[in-house]
């Protein structure tokens, strides 16, 4: 019921058109009542006479009667339509808004393609429980009740068979609906299932291709193809037998008719007319039940919709602005104070614990760790994509919970790493970064971001990218991504193995232009060692907690995990790599690439193939 009231707030802008469509529905079933009412009429009484004046304007009548409840008909299926589908636009684009809200620990919670289903499928499943079911709601028991009154006026002692059919029918269709309920919630289960294969097939199209695992996916595919249509089959199969079961109740009930009219007939206790006037009112009353048990169908399966809509409108975004929160991150001072973190409240470990660290304003900081050691986690709390489980993160000297959530996240710039580009120009994706930009900041943050030296080759900023990104190489939507959060101009700046597809010499490139925002933190997650040896502290984390942290030269003298990573990575021992570093990191295998380095190296002509 809450559900109900939840998505049918999304009705009242459609009120006028609802009580219109409601109003049309109710007068067109009335005026249906009265034809058969004015039929027996001419038979009993104007063809029982042989008055043709008066079986001619009954008929009139007739006509215009049907003429009326044509019209209303019509009016009806406008006014009807107008609600359905503003309603169905208005719901969509509530779910979408909040779906915008969603903290990336509500998005863990739902699956993409369940959220799709739920924008798409199941409001056009509501929308047209709407369209379908909201006329025989109204007619169906204004027919049923209007019906039998009728028929009872008509003869007392025949509409017995009524009710000895009825309730037989009425017990028969709600046994169907009830049966055929919870089968709905099956089949959009399996559709979510379907689209999520879908989604993730089509997605990963490359990948199949290149690893040659089109049969596999065809397989999988078809199995939920298959359980989607088993499921299908299944509800529908008990569906459908509402029709037969009414089909045989309205014969019954026929025959019952003819057998006992006819006696009453030929003991004129009946005239003609009126069993057939009654035989409309059959036909007119077991067509309201029919449209009844029709309608707590659709209703049955647009009640899993409406629940699965409304679950995802309840979902209250994890993370939300604090009412009058700061709106500006004033310096680049990070500090995490005793923080632990983990993405499930329910989860046994934690993904980050007990970190403290203290990242100066303006200095340069490195992220180096093993895989899944709590990297990406440490820098999404600066931001506040996820909220710590305890302790205290802050940025520019406050907590980062005070902060106007799109303040923080201007002031602190992630480059993240699985970044994405959009469909549209060069121009349009930086525009993300500041809307307001114009062509000479955005060509500036491209030079920092070393994404000049393609950019001519590519057509300029008017370039089109394609969908994704996907007409420019791994490297170049690295440095277009970081350009893009440059345009933002943040006090912090992260990024998360963000220059990963690009080559050594434009990687440290990227590092020489950034080390001129001297206002601004740059915290650098990095796999090599050689991206962040030059940073002015280095943190090294291992199974969610800080192990060191220091210089390059520090963690060299005193960091084994450090020094197994520098030596495996750049090698020779300790002792001469610490020669190495003291010699200076511009050494041959250093991260510094002579200034001569051409635009275009081999690792970016691989990328752009
Ligand atoms: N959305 C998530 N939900 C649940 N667990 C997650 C989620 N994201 C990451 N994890 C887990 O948290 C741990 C730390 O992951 P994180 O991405 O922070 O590591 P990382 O050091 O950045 O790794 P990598 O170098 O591979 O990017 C991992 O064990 C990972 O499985």
């Amino acid at each position: 019921m809450s559900d109900l009231t939840l998505v049918s707030r999304y009705l009242k802008p459609y009120r006028r058109q609802f009580v219109l469509a409601a109003l049309c529905a109710f007068a067109e079933a009335t005026l249906e009542l009265c034809i058969p009412f004015v039929m027996a009429s001419i038979v009993d009484v104007g063809v029982a006479t042989g008055d043709m004046g008066l079986v001619l304007a009954l008929g009139a009548r007739m006509v215009a009667l049907a003429a009326v409840a044509g019209a209303l008909g019509m009016g009806y299926a406008r006014f009807s339509a107008q609600v359905a589908m503003g309603f169905g636009a208005g719901l969509r684009e509530a779910e979408y808004a909040h779906v915008q809200d969603f903290a990336f620990s509500n998005l863990d919670d739902f699956d993409t393609s369940s959220l799709v289903t739920r924008m798409t499928t199941d409001v056009t499943v509501i929308q047209n429980a709407l369209v379908m079911g909201f006329r025989p709601m109204l007619r169906g028991p204004v027919m049923l009740v209007c019906g039998l009154i009728i028929a009872c006026t008509m003869s007392a002692k025949l509409a017995v068979v009524f009710f000895v059919i009825l309730p037989a029918l009425a017990c028969a269709l709600a046994l169907i609906v009830h049966h055929v309920a919870p089968l709905f919630g099956s089949m959009q289960h399996a559709m979510d299932q379907l689209n999520d294969a879908l989604q993730e097939d089509l997605v990963a199209i490359r990948a199949i291709k290149a690893y040659v695992r089109e049969g596999y996916v065809a397989e999988r595919f078809e199995q939920v193809n298959a359980r989607l249509a088993n499921a299908a089959t299944r509800t529908f199969r008990t569906a459908v037998i509402n029709t037969p079961v009414f089909t045989l109740s309205m014969n019954v009930a026929s025959v019952a008719l003819l057998w006992f009219g006819g006696q009453m007939i030929m003991a004129g206790e009946m005239g003609v007319g009126t069993l057939t006037g009654f035989m409309s009112y059959v036909l007119l009353i077991m067509n309201s039940l029919m449209m009844i048990s029709n309608v707590f169908l659709l209703l049955a399966r647009a009640v899993t919709s409406i629940h699965r809509v409304s679950e995802v409108l309840r979902e209250k975004p994890a993370i939300e602005s604090p009412a009058h929160g700061i709106d500006h991150v004033d310096t680049g001072d990070v500090a995490f104070r005793d923080v632990s973190f983990k993405y499930s409240p329910t989860a046994e470990k934690d993904v980050l614990s007990h970190v403290s660290l203290h990242f100066a304003p303006g200095s340069t900081v490195g992220v180096l760790g093993a895989t899944g050691s709590g990297k990406t986690s440490l820098v999404q709390l600066m931001a506040r994509l996820y909220d710590a489980s305890s302790g205290t993160v802050e940025v520019g000297g406050h907590d980062v919970r005070q902060y106007d959530l799109a303040a923080l996240r201007d002031g602190v710039g992630i480059v993240l790493q699985k970044n994405v580009l959009f469909t549209g120009t060069v121009r349009d994706n930086l525009r993300w970064g500041n809307a307001a930009a114009t062509d000479e900041e955005l060509l500036r943050a491209c030079q920092l971001a070393c994404a000049d030296e393609f950019l001519d080759r590519i057509g300029g900023l008017d370039a089109d990218l394609g969908h994704g990104g996907g007409n420019v190489s791994g490297g170049q939507k690295q440095r277009l991504c970081i350009a893009r959060t440059l345009l933002k101009h943040p006090r912090v700046l992260v990024f998360d193995d963000s220059t990963s597809a690009c080559d050594m010499a434009t990687d440290a490139r990227i590092r020489e232009n950034l080390a001129q925002l001297t206002d601004v933190t740059k915290v650098v997650i990095a796999q090599r060692v050689a991206s962040v040896m030059d940073a002015d502290q280095i943190v090294v984390l291992e199974d969610g907690r800080v192990h060191a942290t220091g210089t390059h030269e520090e963690l060299l003298q005193t960091d084994d995990i450090y020094r197994e990573l520098y030596e495996s990575q750049v090698g020779g021992t300790a002792e001469t790599s610490a020669v190495v570093s003291a010699a200076g990191p511009a050494a041959p295998t250093g991260p510094t690439a002579p200034a001569s380095t051409p635009a275009t190296t081999r690792k970016e002509v691989t990328d752009a193939r």
